[in-house]
């Protein structure tokens, strides 16, 4: 609806409101009422002047000027006419009032027309005010957003990290540029490309860039948008949205999380969904209805294409797929040129170095990570972003952001410090763990402390022994607990160091055949699966002795870490004493200290160290070795405490 017809409909609402206004005190100019008896009695005794007559009302004047009325009880009293002219009254007839036409239609259609009001208020509501924010235009109902080519500045300088997702849609740049000349040659252009990766690998920017290279417009729109409470309405978005690409074309159509209407149909949640089902049925019929050559070209982004409907997949629709992967060390330090351009630097930053600790990062983390160090430098007054506010910064990505503020008393810090000295002895300690990187007991996110590990490259597979080791010393905060403080004392910080524990050994049961017991089986059937039943409950095809047999094992894999981090523990009594009263004098201990620790000499203190306290950032600004990762823990309860970007194969199970 546009601006005009809104007001006029707001002034016909307002008008509506006058007139009933008017209507309902203009009969009253406030004259002294009485009733019917009294009146007789004073057109008797002559004190009444002239009268008018109105149907039921009648009022008047009396002879001492004052206004009177009054009501009859009926409409007919011939005897009235009578007294009156008996009485020398002077008497006025009226004509009933004629409403004009259009304010009776006015008042009458007043409720109609608020309830319109109220709806149209909601329609635009629900329309998600599109308009009117700046840039972008919306238009009509399809709520697609467009930038003309003037307005794209992305182009694929901007796009760093997915140089091989990059070579594959440089094609389309050149038939965007002109379509027609790649026809005659005979190529043949795909119509639909589906880009597919994790959150924030830069699929929308790598979308907008194929438009700021090509110099075409760009529509955006996110699959959300068409979902919506009415039946109906996403199909004629779609259309909608085709019928202005087309007016534009040539030009990129991008859909945003496709998999919003893109899922099977008919399997989704609670069966069919009609509306949905409209609307991916019309976006293949618009898909189909575009010939290759008319310059439109449809990518649409999604980080589940395994739910995907296989129509769309099929030749002529999305039959394209471009893979747009986290980025390995090096797309992740050419990301972070991109992104460190924006801001003044200090020469002591080496993109390198924030690469190697960020493996699991993606592009947007990546941006936000420089982004965050810039307001810390803010923060410091500094004028220029150093290495020290991008390790910041990263820690903070990572762990969450410190809460020095929060109250710890020193029973909790006692407690925390020998939870995480636990973790990282058993972690420096079992073979073919990532090496210990850093151990702190600053509360960040939702943890009490945080023991990081960094592993020596970005990982795809896990062995079994690296498993093992990690199960392991994901028990060494529990187990150092327990030596410390008797098994009455331990606390409920190792709730999630216990959950991923049993979702590793569980996964190594059930889905990566690493037990020789139950054998090289898959017994998780599909990740929904897991989503509903949560691990260990789901397989369709599993009996109930089967659930038996792969709890058992599940059991006895945690019962054998548990010793074996239970007796390295114990045979190395005096490092975690020392590790835990480095960690309540410094907060926070490096790899250099943790090292001068497991060699039995006491730690330097960190180089940024004075005899007053803890400095205020992380007291260390270069790692020795390999990459970092938070590969543990949240002390305090089952939320997640951070990000966790090193779980290669796709994190534990239960979502
Ligand atoms: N490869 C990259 N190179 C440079 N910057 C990137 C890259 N990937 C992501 N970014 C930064 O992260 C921001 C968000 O990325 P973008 O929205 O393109 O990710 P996405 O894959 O579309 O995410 P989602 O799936 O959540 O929609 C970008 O605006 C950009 O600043
Ligand atoms: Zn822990």
């Amino acid at each position: 609806m546009n601006d005009m017809a809104k007001n006029l409909i707001l002034w016909l609402v307002i008008a509506a409101v006058l007139l009933t206004v008017f209507n309902n005190f203009s009969v009253e100019n406030a004259p002294q009422t009485m009733n019917y008896s009294q009146f007789v009695q004073q057109v008797q005794n002559e004190q009444v002047k002239s009268v008018t007559i109105d149907g039921y009302t009648i009022s008047g004047e009396r002879n001492d000027g004052s206004q009177f009325q009054t009501i009859r009880p009926a409409a007919e009293d011939p005897k009235l006419m009578d007294d009156l002219l008996a009485h020398n009254v002077t008497v006025v007839g009226k004509k009933p009032e004629e409403q004009s036409l259009w304010t009776r239609l006015l008042i009458a259609s007043f409720p109609i027309l608020l309830i319109l009001a109220i709806f149209m208020f909601f329609m635009r509501q629900m329309q998600g005010g599109g308009a009117g924010k700046g840039g972008p235009m919306s238009f009509g109902k399809s709520k697609a957003k467009l930038l003309s080519q003037d307005q794209i500045k992305t182009t694929f300088a901007d796009v760093a990290g997915c140089d091989e997702a990059k070579e594959e849609v440089e094609e389309l740049v050149d038939f965007l540029r002109d379509p027609t000349k790649f026809q005659r040659l005979g190529g043949t252009i795909p119509r639909g490309v589906l880009m597919v990766g994790p959150p924030g690998t830069g699929k929308t920017l790598l979308a907008k860039s194929i438009a700021g290279e090509a110099k075409v417009p760009f529509f955006s729109i996110s699959g959300s948008d068409f979902v919506e409470m009415f039946v109906g309405v996403g199909a004629s978005r779609v259309r909608d949205m085709f019928e202005q690409a087309k007016k534009q074309a040539p030009c990129i159509i991008f859909i945003d999380e496709i998999d919003a209407v893109g899922r099977s149909r008919g399997a989704g949640m609670g069966g069919g969904n009609d509306e949905r089902e409209q609307t991916l049925n019309q976006l293949l019929v618009e898909m189909d209805g575009f010939e290759a050559n008319e310059g439109i070209i449809v990518i649409a982004a999604t980080n589940r294409p395994d739910v995907l409907d296989p129509a769309l997949l099929r030749p002529g629709r999305f039959d394209r797929q471009v893979v747009v992967p986290l980025p390995d060390i090096r797309g992740r330090e050419h990301i972070l040129n991109v992104h460190l351009r924006k801001v003044p630097l200090a020469d002591d930053v080496k993109p390198s170095l924030i690469a190697r600790g960020t493996p699991g990062f993606s592009g947007a983390d990546l941006a936000n990570l420089v982004n965050e160090a810039a307001l810390f430098a803010a923060r410091r007054n500094k004028r220029l972003v150093g290495m020290e506010e991008l390790e910041m910064a990263k820690d903070k990505i990572m762990m969450g952001a410190e809460r020095r503020s929060m109250v710890m008393t020193e029973k909790e810090k006692l407690n925390t410090a020998y939870h995480e000295s636990g973790h990282a002895i058993i972690g420096l300690l079992m073979p073919e763990h990532d090496p210990v990187y850093k151990v702190t007991i600053i509360p960040r996110g939702r943890a009490l402390g945080v023991t990081m590990f960094l592993p020596e490259q970005d990982r795809f597979s896990l062995s079994r022994q690296q498993i093992i080791s990690q199960i392991c010393s994901l028990f060494g905060g529990r187990i150092a607990e327990e030596m410390t403080l008797g098994p009455n004392g331990v606390t409920t910080g190792a709730s999630n160091d216990i959950k991923r524990a049993t979702e590793l050994a569980h996964n190594m049961v059930a889905k990566w055949g690493l037990s020789e017991e139950m054998g090289p089986v898959m017994y998780d059937e599909d990740e929904s699966h897991q989503f509903l039943g949560g691990p260990g409950q789901g397989g369709k095809l599993k009996s109930g002795e089967t659930t038996t047999k792969l709890d058992k094992e599940v059991r006895r894999i945690i019962d054998e870490c548990y010793q074996q981090a239970e007796k390295l523990l114990e045979e190395n009594r005096d490092k975690l004493d020392a590790m835990a009263e480095a960690l309540m004098q410094y907060e926070t201990i490096d790899a250099d200290q943790l090292k001068d620790i497991m060699e039995g000499r006491s730690p330097r203190p960190p180089k940024d160290w004075d005899e007053g306290g803890p400095g205020s950032g992380s007291p260390v600004t270069e790692q020795p070795q390999g990459e970092s990762s938070p590969a543990d823990d949240g002390d305090e309860d089952d939320e997640e405490p951070s990000r966790r970007p090193s779980d290669p194969l796709g994190g534990p199970a239960g979502g």
